[in-house]
């Protein structure tokens, strides 16, 4: 986990460490070299400064010299005259004095006497008597020949400060006789300036070295008095001042005149001395910046494409690891197999890879096993005739997939896949043992159930979701074959036909839908009761019904049978009072659908009772039955005629044009019955009466109609018998008009 963070944190700090480190380079590189650039500058200022002090040096130092030749000069003349020669015969235009220095310096010069007094006097001002003054005393009291160089002011502390040039004259016998002494303007060297060509801002200066007095010029202004102090550790050549005079920094190099007593002073500015340096160094810093910007925007476009790589590398990473784990996981045992060539072509299979399943099959851990020839792992594989297989799917190309019994060891079932790789094959092997044998149950019990369904007396099959038949027991098969059908993959729209299809399609929605459905079918005389049961599926989804049809026509037949014995009298053979009752609920069923008229007749025979007491229940029996027969007789073929019990009998007549055809039929019953009945020799008399009631659509219950007929019985009864009474609303008759 650590070193995990740690591999991260490394892989996050690389880049921009590295790019920090070659800016951080970069960076020390340029200002060093800033540095040296402004180092070798300041070098240059000041050897520059130097050239400048010294040129300035030297011509102070030559127009010094000159001077000092000058009263040379004066001295060896003034002794040759023997004390005559006057200022003006020496400074005359073209004189002595003019030979050495430029006449137009106008050189102040003054002549003293041996009292200090002053004898003479060019181009200036002097003090009228020096007696007192150093200068003078000293030039008195020294025997040399040297001029002696000072730098009085002229007035002290507000005029113009001079360079004096005093040399000692004696006479004929080499007695002091005076001094001859010459003013040098500072400013002279100064004028001289332009040869010294300072930058813009430079300092040319003249200073003495006793009074510190100074002349100067910065530019074209020239000032006098301003003295520079230069520090107590300062070279004695060079310094780097801001000076009083207006604060500007400069390098100064300086060049001293011991013998004249001055210092020669050059300043540039540091901005002119340091200007290419700047602007060198400003480039150079402008350059780094550019190339830092280019750096950290290289560095965070690498930095980006690294952790987009990272990032896929990482996905990539994942997915392998998922597949290698689908992989160890799958219920097949995988085999990466490389081929093995040998002198006579492919020998073996190199195991480049296997799966944990596939390892645990071959009994080794993955490790041992990669790399080992399989025909030498598993010599049993090279056996079984493995290895060809493989050589020939690398040979074809072409897949194998196999399911085979194993010879060696346990009894199982495995199924083997081979695909052709780049230089070998990928083969997978699955254990389907248990699937081998749940087949092989499933195929046990579908022939159990088979033998089950085709003993079965009922027609099974099954119908699948698309109406198409799968199924059919032996039973079906005889009924399909009757019809000359094939049902087996083909739909049941096809199989029944169009008509019956639609006959049936009401049942086979409701099943499709779900609903176990049962109902009766009748083919010509034969009669089936089918059920439809639907199937669903794990999710209760229905995916097909079952079809079981028994034939029940024998049944059906019994049946009827057993219900007609139900509704027939065993002594006449006519309806008993169910069946009349089942007749007349259907007749006024119908009549009311159809808006006909209909009547029932209830008749009793007169006066029965006597026949049988008189001639005993034999009689009455044979007189109930050829009662029967005569009324049957005088009735239509249509009409239904039934006996209730005893001597009353009922009659029901449907489809009636008109009431009169009901009545017609009643006078004609009453009449027949008046004639006599020849009972096996026995002849008897009886006669009936008759109750007629119609119906039509009025809203009336079977019984009430009955006791309709009843009631009208009743008055015919009442009427002194063999009569009929029919309902007044019908009768277009008199209703109670006895029969002719
Ligand atoms: N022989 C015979 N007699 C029956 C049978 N069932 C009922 N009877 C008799 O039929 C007679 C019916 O008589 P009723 O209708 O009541 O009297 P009736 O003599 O006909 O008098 P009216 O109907 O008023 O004219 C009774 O004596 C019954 O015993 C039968 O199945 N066979």
């Amino acid at each position: 986990m650590i070193g995990l963070v740690l591999r991260k944190l490394y892989r996050a700090i690389l880049l921009p460490s590295f790019a920090l480190v070659l800016l951080g380079t970069m960076w020390a590189a340029v200002l060093y070299q800033v540095r040296q650039e402004r180092v070798a500058a300041w070098q240059e200022g000041l050897l520059h400064a130097h050239g400048q002090a010294r040129t300035l040096a030297d011509n102070a130092s030559y127009l010094l010299r000159q001077a000092d030749h000058a009263t040379q000069l004066f001295k060896l003349k003034f002794e040759e005259a023997e004390g005559t020669l006057g200022l003006a015969e020496f400074g005359r235009p073209g004189g002595l004095l003019a030979s050495l220095i430029p006449p137009r310096l106008e050189l102040p010069v003054a002549l003293y006497r041996a009292d200090g007094s002053l004898a003479d006097s060019l181009h200036g001002r002097f003090a009228a008597q020096v007696a007192g003054e150093a200068f003078f005393r000293a030039l008195a009291a020294a025997d040399g020949d040297s001029a002696r160089f000072d730098t009085p002011a002229v007035a002290p502390g507000a005029a113009p400060w001079r360079l004096r040039v005093a040399r000692r004259l004696v006479d004929g016998q080499g007695r002091f006789a005076g001094a001859i002494v010459l003013l040098v303007d500072p400013a002279w060297f100064i004028d001289d300036y332009d040869r010294v060509q300072t930058a813009p801002g430079g300092l040319v200066l003249l200073q003495s070295a006793t009074t510190g007095l100074a002349t100067g010029r910065v530019d074209e202004h020239l000032f006098h008095s301003a003295t520079l102090r230069f520090g107590a550790g300062a070279s004695p050549e060079e310094a780097v001042l801001r000076t009083p005079l207006d604060g500007v920094a400069r390098l100064y190099a300086r060049r001293a005149l011991p013998r004249y007593g001055v210092v020669a002073i050059v300043g540039h500015t540091l901005d002119s001395a340091l200007a290419r340096a700047q602007r060198r160094g400003a480039l150079y810093l402008g350059a780094v910046a550019a190339a830092s910007l280019l750096v950290l925007g290289f560095t965070a476009l690498l930095t980006q494409q690294s952790r987009r790589l990272r990032r896929s590398t990482e996905a990539a990473e994942d997915a392998q690891r998922q597949l290698r784990a689908a992989v160890d996981a799958s219920l097949d045992a995988l085999f990466l197999l490389k081929a093995h060539e040998g002198a006579a072509g492919i020998e073996d299979f190199v195991l480049a890879d296997v799966n944990e399943r596939g390892a645990a099959m071959l009994g080794h851990p993955r490790a041992e096993l990669l790399g080992q020839p399989m025909g030498e792992l598993v010599p049993a594989w090279r056996t079984e005739g493995f290895i060809d297989k493989y050589r020939t799917v690398l040979a074809t190309g072409q897949p194998l997939e196999e399911e085979f019994p194993t010879r060696t060891g346990e009894p199982r079932w495995l199924q083997h896949q081979i695909v052709a790789i780049d230089g070998g094959v990928a083969v997978t092997l699955r254990d389907i043992t248990p699937v081998r044998q749940s087949i092989v149950a499933l195929r046990e019990s579908e022939a159990r159930l088979r033998t089950i369904a085709d003993n079965m007396p009922a027609m099974i099959a099954y119908v699948d979701r698309d109406e198409v038949y799968r199924f059919h027991n032996r039973s079906y098969q005889q009924e399909f074959a009757r019809r000359g059908v094939q049902a087996i993959g083909r739909p049941a729209r096809a199989v029944l036909g169009e008509r019956r299809y639609a006959e049936l399609l009401p049942h086979i929605r409701r099943a499709e839908a779900g609903e176990k459905v049962r109902f009766e079918e009748d083919e010509g005389e034969r009669s089936f009761e089918v059920m439809y049961i639907p199937q669903t599926d794990d999710g209760a989804r229905v995916i097909g019904f079952h079809v079981v049809r028994n034939d029940v026509t024998a049944q059906k037949t019994e049946q009827r049978r057993l219900l007609k014995l139900a509704q027939v009298d065993p002594l006449t053979g006519l309806a008993n009072r169910a069946g009349f009752q089942h007749k007349l609920q259907e007749a006024m069923q119908q009549c009311r659908a159809q808006a006909t008229l209909m009547a029932v007749m209830y008749l009793d025979v007169d006066r029965f009772k006597p026949v049988n007491d008189t001639h005993g229940h034999a009689v009455g029996d044979a007189l109930l039955k050829a009662f029967a027969g005569r009324l049957t007789h005088a009735l239509r073929a249509g009409d239904t005629v039934a006996r209730l019990g005893g001597d009353e009998f009922t009659v029901v007549m449907e489809g009636l044009r008109q009431p009169d055809d009901a009545l017609g039929a009643a006078a004609k019953i009453v009449r027949a019955m008046r004639l006599p009945f020849d009972l096996d020799g026995l002849t008897v008399r009886i006669s009936t009466s008759v109750g007629l009631a119609f119906y039509r659509d009025a809203d009336l219950t079977p019984a009430r109609l009955l006791q309709r007929a009843d009631e009208l019985l009743y008055q015919a009864k009442e009427a002194g018998r063999d009569t009929f009474r029919a309902d007044p609303a019908f009768a277009a008759l008199p209703a109670t008009s006895d029969v002719a």
